[in-house]
């Protein structure tokens, strides 16, 4: 598993541990890192003329004179150009040592069109704004379009957020090692990265085991073995039945969206809930979904009562009045004991179901922490994010991965904070960040069909945070299948081919 990602912390006491328990020492970790970097730049550049290569006063510096070391040994002009010597007796003042090359003084820095740059300025020391002579080399690789290989991260993106402090090299690839860090993933880091390379050095899967990173890239093997696969013996309502609320005559498509995702993902039954003066329009559109009349609470205590729903959607097209906060609440005391009969396994809030509680968000947490409460999922995007959680998103020098965190840890919910870099965090501290985003999903309905993809995996049992995680990961992977001309009417169906790979992978999981 490769898959966790680690704070500038987690990766400082992973190279101590690693040390600890021998037999390799910093040197030896710098020696394998400068390795792989100088590696990957004769790879994408073979026939490179001129290497420059710009060194910080760090470690990630000390990496660099071992990329000098190695790129003139194999033949390459190589050029060091250094901000500052490394501290006496460190590891970079070793590797500063064995590097034959005599170094210029970065404040002096230049270069000529078709050279590379190697940015092995700072990577997980960054402590302040790029600002200086590393500033003007930043300026001046990108008016000469340099290609920059990237040394860790590229100087001037903060590892832990992926907050460009200052001005940041644009790398076209970013070589890091053990594991990546949240701010190769998070916005607008992950763009300066350019191609990510994960090199080994040496730092072992038992090492960061023992870390117990709380952080994933959101990818399938986290999840797939939660992943719902019907038994032989399956009838529809085993598999699950949700009921997605519409909004009134003029506002149903997104309910309607919502519920044909929720179908496709594979809840066995899937209900709209409709209120009357809207019921015609959606009984103009529906077919395998049915429609129910929704009208107030104890509408919606019949129907959970009669139709044992396991899993709701609300808010897609709903309106933000006091209904939607009535209903809302309805729905997450349908665990309590005078409906003890009725249990709900999973809520999906979405839209206007999180914006109707802005005024008083406390009395929405209040009743998700309630005992027996059903499973909460809160999909809001930065807009609604900061509805519900003002101060969480207002603070400036928190990581989107540490603000979803705090927001599902006050809610009690599963947060998915929406965007192009999603983050989906539980209450427990559990968090991933989906990397397999694609533009094309930025489009009219499509967070509806990820509300659906959501409560589809929700009533079919899935745990609430990897069901999130899944639905994220698997609406990204349609989007970008689908590609240029998607609108979210494409969506239900471009599920299909991402599901059946999915539940082809899913036996081989080993369980446990
Ligand atoms: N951990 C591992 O397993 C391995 C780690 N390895 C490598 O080590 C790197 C981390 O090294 P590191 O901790 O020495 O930090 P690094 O990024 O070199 O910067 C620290 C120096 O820069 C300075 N400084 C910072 N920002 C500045 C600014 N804006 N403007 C000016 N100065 C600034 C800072 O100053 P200070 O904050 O102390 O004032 C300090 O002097 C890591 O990214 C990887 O490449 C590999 O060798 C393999 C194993
Ligand atoms: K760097």
């Amino acid at each position: 598993m490769s898959d966790e990602l680690l704070t500038s912390a987690e990766m400082g006491e992973a190279d101590r541990l690693t040390i600890a328990a021998g037999p390799i020492d910093g040197i030896g970790l710098m020696r394998r890192a400068g390795e792989a970097v100088a590696g990957e730049v004769l790879r994408r550049y073979p026939s490179a003329m001129h290497v420059h290569v710009l060194c910080g006063p760090g470690n990630n510096g000390g990496d660099g004179y071992v990329v000098a070391r190695i790129l003139a040994g194999s033949g390459v002009a190589t050029t060091i150009w250094a901000s500052g010597a490394p501290r006496p007796q460190s590891d970079a003042a070793l590797a500063a040592a064995e590097c034959p090359i005599a170094s210029r003084p970065l404040s002096v820095f230049e270069a000529e069109p078709g050279s590379i740059v190697v940015d092995a300025l700072y990577g997980a020391g960054l402590s302040k704004p790029l600002s200086g002579d590393a500033a003007r080399a930043v300026g001046v690789a990108t008016a000469l379009h340099l290609p920059v290989v990237a040394v860790d991260l590229p100087s001037g993106v903060s590892g832990d957020s992926g907050r460009v402090l200052g001005v940041a090299f644009a790398a076209a690839a970013t070589v890091t090692f053990a594991r990546k860090k949240p701010g190769h993933l998070l916005l607008p880091g992950r763009e300066r990265c350019g191609d990510i390379v994960l090199a080994d050095i040496g730092i072992g899967d038992d090492i960061i085991a023992r870390l117990q990173p709380r952080a994933v890239d959101n990818r399938p093997a986290h999840w797939l073995r939660d992943f719902p696969v019907p038994a032989v013996d399956a009838h529809k309502y085993k598999r699950g039945h949700v009921g997605v609320f519409s909004g009134g005559p003029s506002a149903t498509g997104a309910a309607r969206l919502s519920a044909l995702a929720a179908a496709r993902s594979g809840a066995g039954a899937v209900t709209v809930l409709s209120p009357g003066n809207a019921m015609t329009v959606n009984a103009g559109h529906l077919t395998s979904i049915m429609l129910s009349k929704t009208d107030d609470v104890a509408d919606i205590r019949e129907f959970v009562g009669e139709r044992r729903p396991s899993a709701f959607v609300l808010g897609p097209g709903f309106g933000v009045g006091d209904k939607t906060r009535t209903f809302g609440l309805a729905l997450l005391a349908c665990g309590q004991a005078q409906d003890a009969a009725a249990q709900v396994d999973g809520l999906v809030f979405d839209a206007d179901a999180i914006t109707a509680f802005r005024e008083a968000p406390e009395i929405l947490f209040e009743a998700a922490r309630r005992p027996n409460a059903p499973a909460l999922v809160m999909t809001p995007h930065e807009g609604e994010f900061s509805r519900l959680f003002p101060d969480i998103a207002d603070d400036n020098v928190s990581s989107k991965l540490d603000k979803a965190r705090a927001a599902a840890a006050r809610a009690n919910a599963v947060i998915v904070y929406k965007g192009a870099d999603t983050v989906i965090a539980a209450p427990d501290g559990r968090a991933a960040i989906n990397s397999n985003g694609a533009a094309w999903l930025a489009t009219a309905g499509s967070g509806d069909v990820l509300s659906g993809i959501t409560a589809g995996l929700l009533a079919q049992a899935m745990p609430p945070f990897e069901a999130a995680c899944a639905a994220v990961w698997i609406h990204a992977d349609a989007g970008s299948r689908f590609g240029p001309g998607l609108i979210a009417e494409d969506l239900p169906l471009a599920l299909v081919p991402v599901l059946r790979e999915l539940v082809e992978a899913r036996p081989k999981v080993p369980v446990g």
